[in-house]
């Protein structure tokens, strides 16, 4: 499989996160992306020195990670990693593994067994020195950050010095200056770590780098990269309407001319109305090829009497596939296929890949694709973020209303709609989606969420309208703010505001006698419902 269509790397100044399963090891690529700073996340397995050497980077970071130093075998960096004459700033487990890979020792918490100080949440860390890392830090005394270890490093490895302590963790902030080698306990990447941002700025600073990753660059380099991939081969695209496959496909369009058509699939589990409007806006207004595939039967019938949620992505995943192979096949040299993949579907799928994190879902334009494929991936958003990919459809002129579109999931209505699919809970959810979405614009909040959604619950409830019985389904509003869709809050709408919408749902939406509304954050929680 062929999935080269991105920028030569080569290009940029580069910044390696080694990823030692840390659930927050994302969020170090988000900070280092706000500050215009190419990087990417490999799993510690896939790192060697050989690795090092070709990656040549500008500076290491060292994630946190769920394994204990003490433990036999557990997971560690290169050799390379320390001999590069680059900067290194570990982070959690990352301090931990740096200092007992260096001469130091870490002693095990209670996780481990050892007993000792864990420390999970909220600390202040109070500065033992001045540090160009902690440039802009402590300017009132000291500072809140987030915690989360049962280990903890008992002796310096030779050559470092301890620059801030808090109650439980004396060795918070540790560096060797002279190697220029970083070494901090808490997490400086999490919004509990308010000011965590500026450490990184430092140190992307002081290990050189001049900020030179932008989207204005980067339409340039994939459209050069895209031309390079393919040649004079055809493209199908997988347009869903949405932002990524929006502008996936005014990339290649800008790229590739008429070698593009693109396939809209209508598998039976989108909005209300989408299919009209997205074909519309497509071939009218951007004058594009659209094949429009009416496939509902196909997905459906597949889904019917389907529950789980993993079952149901996989499904869609091979179908969405089959449906694409069947399309390229009517197209004289047509072989590749372009998808709107971008670095947290990645990210998120990546233990099929042999990562030390856990598959939580596995997105279906990624983890869900078949192991055999006619086609070859054009995937030119592959590393970016989600804002990113917004600045760069402003770039290449999208309309400002669908670059503020809400994200929809591929599997679509299929993951909101716990519990079986029928056609007939399918049409109840989109006509109370439809109402709550209605409800949203109308009260000018549309532009303040990040996703807002209806859940449609394998629960039927009994109630009383018009003094007769009800005896039908209960639903639930699911509305957050996010910058990623990687983390995400419940949105604080007015109790009013509620209450209106529930009204509306129960006398507008036959089927819906019950609402409720959402409150869980991500984590623990996760955005959708499966
Ligand atoms: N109904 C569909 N028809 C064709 N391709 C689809 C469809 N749904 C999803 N895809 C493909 O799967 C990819 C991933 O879906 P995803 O929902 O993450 O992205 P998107 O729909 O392009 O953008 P957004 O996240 O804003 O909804 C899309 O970029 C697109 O290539
Ligand atoms: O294209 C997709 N295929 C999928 O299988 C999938 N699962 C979740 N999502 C979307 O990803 C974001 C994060 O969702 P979760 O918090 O539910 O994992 C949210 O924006 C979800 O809508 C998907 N998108
Ligand atoms: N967050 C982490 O990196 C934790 C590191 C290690 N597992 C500990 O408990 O100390
Ligand atoms: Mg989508």
């Amino acid at each position: 499989m062929n999935t080269a269509a991105v920028p030569d790397p080569a290009l940029h100044e580069r910044l390696l996160i080694i990823d030692f399963g840390s659930q927050v090891t994302q969020l170090i690529a988000r900070r280092l992306r706000e500050l215009s700073v190419y990087c990417e996340i490999h799993p510690y397995q896939n790192v060697d020195d050989a690795f090092i050497e070709a990656f040549a980077p500008k500076a290491i970071i060292f994630s946190g990670g769920p394994d204990s130093v003490t433990r036999e075998g557990s997971p560690r960096p290169p050799q390379a990693a320390y001999t590069a004459g680059v900067p290194i700033l570990g982070i959690c487990y990352g301090q931990q593994v740096m200092m007992q890979d260096l001469g130091g020792e870490v002693h095990g918490g209670k996780i481990s067994g050892g007993g000792g100080t864990a420390e999970f949440g909220r600390a202040f860390v109070e500065p033992t020195g001045a540090l160009a890392l902690l440039q802009g830090w402590f300017s009132d005394g000291r500072e809140q950050v987030w915690m989360s270890h049962g280990d903890h490093v008992a002796k310096l490895a030779p050559g470092f010095e301890v620059f801030g302590t808090s109650p439980n963790a004396p060795y918070a902030i540790t560096a060797d200056v002279a190697r220029n080698f970083f070494a901090v306990q808490f997490h400086p990447e999490v919004h509990h770590t308010p000011r965590g941002a500026m450490l990184y700025e430092n140190f992307v600073k002081l290990a050189g780098f001049t900020g030179d990753w932008t989207m204005d660059a980067y339409r340039e380099q994939a459209i050069d990269a895209i031309r390079a991939q393919v040649g004079d081969a055809k493209v199908i695209c997988a347009l869903s309407g949405g932002v990524d496959s929006s502008v996936t496909a005014a990339l290649l369009h800008e790229a590739i001319g008429d070698q593009l058509t693109c396939v809209f699939v209508d598998h039976g589990l989108l909005r209300l109305d989408e299919g009209v409007e997205v074909v519309e806006m497509f071939r009218d207004h951007m004058n594009l090829h659209v094949i429009h595939a009416e496939e509902q039967d196909l997905f459906l019938s597949e889904l019917e009497g389907v529950s789980d949620p993993e079952t149901k992505r996989k499904i869609i995943g091979r179908l969405f596939i089959d449906v694409f192979q069947k399309y390229a096949n009517e197209i004289e040299g047509a072989s590749y296929l372009a998808q709107g993949t971008l670095y947290p579907d990645v990210i998120e799928s990546v233990s099929f890949s042999g990562g030390p994190s856990v598959t939580i879902k596995s997105h279906h334009n990624v983890g869900g694709l078949p192991e055999k494929m006619g086609l070859n991936l054009v995937e030119p958003l592959r590393e970016l973020f989600k804002d990113e990919v917004r600045a760069l459809g402003r770039e290449l002129g999208l309309p400002a209303h669908f670059i503020a579109r809400h994200p929809f999931p591929g599997p679509g209505l299929a993951i909101r709609c716990p519990g079986e699919i029928t056609r007939a809970k399918l049409d109840i959810l989109r006509e109370a989606d439809a109402v709550y979405i209605d409800q949203i614009r109308k009260h000018g909040l549309y532009d303040e969420i990040w996703q807002a959604f209806v859940a449609i619950l394998p629960v039927r409830t009994v109630g009383v309208m018009g003094d007769g019985r009800t005896y039908d389904y209960a639903c639930a509003l699911r509305a957050v703010t996010s910058v990623d869709g990687m983390t995400a809050d419940y949105y604080p709408f007015t109790h009013d505001f509620l209450g209106e919408t529930a009204t509306r749902i129960i006398n507008e939406v036959p089927g819906i006698n019950r609402v409720t509304y959402d409150i869980t954050s991500k984590p623990p929680g996760t955005i959708e419902w499966e």
